[in-house]
């Protein structure tokens, strides 16, 4: 095997901890000597040891003049625990093969300039964009600040997200459904606009066979006009009601319980603030926000240009009439200014389209 397969490999190890790292980035680790692997780890819990100290643990004095490969730059400051280029030098690896340099520009290639010091040969730039796009999530935490807005609807073949009478189950079919619990999985945070709650008082919980993690709810209601039976202030999952200055001191306090939170921002022509929400939730340590409606939500977050990720499902059925479309809000004049999505990619779940893209930001 050369670099870009045992670097593969070290990405293919990372990608296995998804949604479980947060706020840390995934990152893997494989420790090769005279061509056999004798380490691998990866990083799998904020707090835990970093891929590099799981990997060379494992390989021991096996690691004596072996090589590394590492999806991310071995840190050189102490975080939670303590520099992994102190540790990579002390193991006695002859060369140190790197994905991606940390984008953190106080960190940025320091790990690697003191492996280098240190006389071992450092390789940066194998498997790069893989590694970048594998960490999409918490690059954008880590150089924006705030968490990485990932939007999912779901319409007809004709663009409506629910019949003229507001009826919507369902528009995809099960396996689709299935798919959007396992964006839920890896979610740090669900949103919806009370209008979807209003609508289909939905649990907002992640039901997988496998039962996974359901992410922490919050519900855009500038005016507070959750009904009190709302299934999403029920005690499976921690709940954020967010709301404006002005909402009543009475209901705040009455909705407030153990597991739901409410959080007052600043409002623009009436609607909750998104920069300030965002900013919120970025304090609370969310760095994948997953954005699932309705249509009003939907075009808020595209008019404040705080999308990152697109993901469309569309069902080959036809409800005709005069139902919502998925993106509401201002939206652009002319078609030429339409928001351009890149690297897509489209998937199948039994009939249904998934169809993901990248706002093409330049
Ligand atoms: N109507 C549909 C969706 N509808 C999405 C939201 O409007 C629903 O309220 C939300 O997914 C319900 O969440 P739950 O209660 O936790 O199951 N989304 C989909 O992908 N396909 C659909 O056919
Ligand atoms: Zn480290």
């Amino acid at each position: 095997m050369n670099d870009q397969q045992f670097m593969k490999l070290a990405l293919q190890i990372a990608s296995a901890t998804n949604g479980r790292t947060w706020p840390n980035p995934m990152v893997g680790a494989v420790v090769v000597n005279n061509g056999q692997i004798v380490g691998m780890g990866a990083h799998l819990k904020a707090g835990e040891p970093h891929a590099e100290v799981h990997a060379l643990n494992m390989a021991g004095d096996k690691a004596l003049g072996a090589t590394i490969y590492v999806t991310l730059e071995p840190c050189s400051h102490y975080g939670r625990t303590p520099p992994c280029a102190d540790r990579v030098i002390q193991s006695g690896v002859s060369r140190v093969v790197i994905a991606m340099l940390d984008p953190n520009p106080l960190v940025a290639g320091q790990g690697a300039e003191r492996i280098r010091q240190a006389g071992i040969e450092v390789v940066t730039g194998v498997l790069e964009s893989e590694a970048r796009r594998m960490n999409e999530v918490w690059l954008t935490a880590i150089t924006k600040r705030r968490p990485f807005v990932w939007m999912k609807a779901a319409m007809t073949l004709d663009g409506k997200i629910a019949a003229r009478t507001g009826d919507s189950k369902w528009i995809t079919s099960e396996s689709a459904r299935q798919e959007v619990h396992r964006y839920r999985d890896q979610a740090d945070a669900i949103l919806v606009g009370i209008g979807t709650v209003l609508a289909d008082d939905p649990q907002l919980t992640t039901r997988l066979p496998e039962g996974g993690r359901s992410p922490v709810r919050v519900i855009l209601d500038t005016h507070l006009r959750i009904p009190e039976s709302a299934r999403v202030l029920g005690p499976e999952a921690p709940t954020i009601l967010v709301c404006g200055p002005n909402a009543d001191p009475a209901k705040i306090r009455s909705l407030q319980s153990q597991t739901v939170d409410v959080l007052q921002v600043g409002l623009d022509n009436g609607k909750v603030n998104l920069h300030q929400l965002l900013d919120q939730l970025y304090r609370r340590q969310i760095t994948l926000l997953l954005v699932e409606g309705g249509a009003e939500v939907h075009g808020s977050f595209l008019d404040a240009e705080l999308i990152d990720k697109v993901t469309m499902f569309v069902a080959p059925k036809l409800i005709g009439g005069t139902g919502p479309s998925p993106l509401a809000g201002n939206g652009f004049s002319r078609m030429s200014d339409a928001v351009q999505l890149q690297n897509i990619s489209v998937e199948m779940f039994d009939n249904d389209l998934a169809v993901t893209g990248y706002p093409d930001r330049q």
